[in-house]
């Protein structure tokens, strides 16, 4: 049934006519997306969601929201944005249309708690299937990226900063994080501009720590965020489903509560007390054994991980490691990505083996 609770006539009328032109909006937007999906990919997959998506939206689409549209009184039908006029590719065309998608669920979802009990709970599932849908046509190749990585450098301030990353990519590094707690805003985003190039030279992907601000002002490719952070699902929130986030677990309900908000991965630690997060208690190797058993997205162990205790973490099950001090004060960090690679490697083949052995004799 269709209620609006205590609002006066006028009130009701507009938020109809809001209700009703944004879902002619997320429609429009999400044909464009199917259009691409069906003739341009051929993917019967990601057609079939755009139409089920436009079907949900016709369902709530009632004569009355129609009766309210106002066309002649509504000012915005002639603004545009100089934007609007220009696509420079596929790739900026769906991500346009994506965030006109998403806005106007957005927008259904807040006004449509005033007129049914139930449409803004089913609007906010549907923009989460936009956000996966998403992520799965235009974050796909961060996504590869990111589930291949097996280390992960997190950088420390350093006059050698630059020198640091660029070797640690030379020798297959293929995730990078910046990390600096202290310097202003100015330089920092600087920096992060400036690294995030670098890492994209080398077709390697480059995350900020804590801040989201400095993530897409430098282009980044995702966010890491720890438990005093902005949490994960704010942060998939402001970065579109596009964007990597990131989240630091210490224990089995963190870990929980990080796959529900979304997580794209997980880092797994302090594995060992580090001087790095002085003061932090290690999670320890049980903690490594239970994200082997139970994560369900790429997790990184983290802490204290050196070239002479990796063999130790990867013997809990690591498959992934991120490191900090052994690249940031290595003399030589090309050789050390390049020894960390070959012991995960090494790992993963001999698993690969035994799947094959259990396979063939089980
Ligand atoms: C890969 C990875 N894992 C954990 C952390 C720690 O994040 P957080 O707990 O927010 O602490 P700070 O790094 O912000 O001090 C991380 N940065 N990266
Ligand atoms: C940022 C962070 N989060 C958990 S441990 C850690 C620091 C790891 O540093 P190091 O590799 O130098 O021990
Ligand atoms: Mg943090």
């Amino acid at each position: 049934m269709v209620r609006l609770y205590n609002q006066g006539v006028q009130v009701q009328a507009t938020v109809c006519r809001i209700l009703d032109a944004n879902l002619d909006r997320a429609r429009e937007g999400l044909r464009i997306v199917e259009e691409w999906c069906r003739f341009g990919l051929n993917s019967a997959p990601f057609t079939d969601e755009c139409k089920q998506l436009r079907q949900e939206l016709a369902s709530w689409h009632s004569l009355e929201l129609r009766s309210a549209r106002d066309t002649p009184g509504d000012p915005g039908t002639e603004l545009t944005h100089p934007q609007e006029e220009q696509r420079a590719s596929i790739e900026q065309l769906l991500q346009a249309n994506f965030s006109r998608v998403q806005e106007a669920l957005r927008v259904i979802e807040e006004y449509g708690k005033l007129y049914h009990p139930t449409m803004g709970s089913a609007f906010k599932q549907m923009r989460y299937r936009v956000y996966t849908l998403e992520s799965q046509l235009l974050g796909n190749q961060r996504q590869q990226i990111l589930a291949a990585a097996q280390l992960y450098l997190v950088t420390s301030p350093s006059n050698q900063l630059f020198n640091v990353v660029e070797a640690a990519l030379q020798g297959g590094l293929t995730l990078v994080q910046y990390r600096d707690k202290n310097t202003d805003d100015r330089l920092r985003l600087a920096t992060a501009a400036k690294l995030c190039q670098l890492c994209h030279q080398y077709e390697a992907l480059f995350i900020v720590n804590d801040r989201i601000d400095i993530a897409i002002a430098s282009n980044a490719d995702g966010v890491h965020l720890g438990q005093q952070d902005m949490p994960v699902s704010v942060a998939k929130e402001l970065l579109g489903g596009q964007r990597i986030v990131g989240s630091s677990t210490t224990n089995p309900e963190e870990m929980q509560q990080a796959l529900e908000q979304g997580a794209d991965y997980i880092g797994v630690g302090p594995v060992y007390e580090t001087p790095t997060k002085a003061g932090k208690a290690a999670a320890g190797l049980d903690y490594v054994r239970y994200a082997a058993q139970y994560a369900t997205v790429p997790w990184f162990a983290i802490g204290g991980i050196s070239v002479n205790n990796v063999n130790d973490v990867i013997g809990a099950g690591a498959e992934r490691v991120a490191v900090v001090r052994s690249l940031m004060q290595a003399q030589h960090p090309t050789l050390i990505v390049q020894y960390f690679l070959a012991q995960l490697n090494r790992r993963q083949s001999v698993k690969a083996l035994q799947g094959d052995y259990n396979n063939n004799h089980g």
